[in-house]
């Protein structure tokens, strides 16, 4: 007997990108670099010195790639805005670089296509970085909220869902504490800076967006989420989990839904950080302003033991489950788990899975195509565990493939495949893998065998 699982009807499927993993035309019409460019040409940061200066040459070839969205039939398409082509320069707006965005947007509304756009997915300009580090500098609020509301004025009329920012936890913690992405710091005091005044820069664009009033659009945050399990029952491996829990997860949860930084961790920080002297008065109030829904970003889980010399008292041990090509392992459970805990502990707001996708090695084969059976399985198997949250009364109200495109995966370059659209970077030919075929019919039946 097949399983049938059910969505409902107005389940919003759809599939995501970001700017500077798929444009291209970094010097085109007025775009300066942005920290991604800068940091993808320094020497040994990226796999074989790969760059997005082409890219899926997605800035060109955007009405094809929106053409194949709707082959597809997804019912949205979540792209990101490049900071860089709005202010090229400090306080310098760029109606050409706008105008990108609504031919864009333009495509996709004449194929009834949402448009949902994230307005930070890391390409901080590089003029921004050069004024004392970017995120470092609490002046970063202000020009964030300059670009947002641009954006807002330009485009809110036509865009009815917008993130303020993509995974703040990558952009401030792996980015200037562990120092693998743009601009490559290796400095926890940094790192907590950096998250304070992105979450800082949210919640002061929210407050805008609230203000201009738009008719029928929304705001809400992207956070990337990754539920700790511990290596054992021993008690220390469950504060183990307590900690990395905090690291991942809590220290961008909780002044977002509960207006404070979790106690335990600013205790175990301050003893690697100092004083907490920049955050300020009413900060937490900001940051912590009502949204309209939540982006989940999900790939996997981690297993950690209690290790005393870590500084989060954790240590990862890899998991029982198959891997991907990240080395990550699939875990469709942990994200019922994670989607459980978001709707107990913090939150009945709207919920999108505004990622959720897998690298694997694909090859075009004979026929021409690319037979990515163990994606569609990653990409079903996680479905499921979203359609037993909904069934339960889970509030969730769409799914983003993670990618549409193969892409530029930052520090991996090319070398990591997440598309359901294979890219030939030789040619720029697009083709849709299996799982393109087979994600069409999902949205076209809304069930899931
Ligand atoms: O690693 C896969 C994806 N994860 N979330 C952010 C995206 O930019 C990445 O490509």
């Amino acid at each position: 007997m097949i399983e049938l699982v059910k969505f409902p009807k107005d389940f919003t499927w759809g599939v995501a990108t970001s700017s500077y993993q798929i444009e291209g035309a970094v010097n085109e019409d007025g775009r300066t670099p942005s920290i991604w460019d800068t940091f993808s040409k320094t020497e040994g940061k990226t796999y074989q010195g790969h760059t997005g200066d082409v890219a899926c040459d997605h800035y060109h070839r955007y009405k094809e790639d929106v053409q194949i969205m709707k082959e597809i039939g997804v019912k949205a398409y979540r792209f990101s805005i490049a900071w860089p082509r709005i202010f090229p320069e400090e306080g310098k707006y760029n109606p050409k670089g706008m105008d990108f965005y609504k031919r864009l947007v333009d495509e996709l509304l004449k194929r009834e296509i949402i448009p949902v756009a994230t307005i930070y997915h890391w390409d901080l300009p590089q003029w921004a970085y050069e004024k004392n580090g970017g995120w470092l500098n609490r002046e970063s609020v202000k020009w964030y909220v300059e670009y947002a509301s641009k954006l807002f004025e330009e485009l809110g009329d036509v865009i009815p869902l917008w993130i303020t920012h993509n995974e703040p936890w990558c952009s401030s913690i792996l980015s200037y504490g562990i120092g693998e992405h743009a601009p490559g710091h290796k400095d926890w005091r940094e790192a907590l800076i950096a998250a304070h005044h992105i979450l800082l820069s949210h919640g002061e664009a929210v407050k805008v967006f609230r203000d201009m009033n738009l008719k029928g659009a929304q705001i809400g945050i992207t956070l990337n989420l990754t539920p700790a399990y511990p290596a054992s029952e021993k008690e220390e491996d469950k504060l183990a989990v307590q900690y990395a829990d905090g690291f991942a997860n809590r220290w961008f949860l909780d002044p977002i839904f509960k207006g404070n930084y979790p106690e335990d961790m600013m205790e175990l920080y301050s003893k690697i950080i100092g004083e907490f002297d920049f955050i300020r008065e009413g900060d937490l109030e900001t940051i912590s302003v009502p949204i309209d829904f939540l982006g989940v970003n999900y790939y996997t889980r981690s297993i950690v033991k209690y290790n005393e010399d870590s500084m989060l008292k954790a240590e990862n041990v890899p998991g029982p489950g198959k891997k991907t090509e990240m080395g990550w392992e699939i875990s469709p459970e942990s994200l019922y788990d994670l989607l459980k805990r978001l709707d107990r502990e913090y939150t009945k707001l709207p919920m999108y899975i505004t990622e959720n996708g897998v690298a694997f090695k694909d090859e075009v084969t004979e026929d021409g195509r690319v037979h990515d059976y163990e994606r569609i399985e990653y990409i079903k198997e996680h479905l499921k565990a979203i359609a037993r949250f909904i069934e339960e009364g889970g509030n969730l109200k769409g799914y983003f493939v993670w990618s549409l495109l193969d892409n530029f995966e930052w520090a991996h370059g090319y070398s990591k495949r997440f598309g359901i659209v294979y890219v030939d970077y030789e040619t720029q030919k697009r083709i849709l893998k299996d799982s393109a075929f087979w994600y069409k019919g999902v949205i076209e039946k809304g069930v899931i065998e």
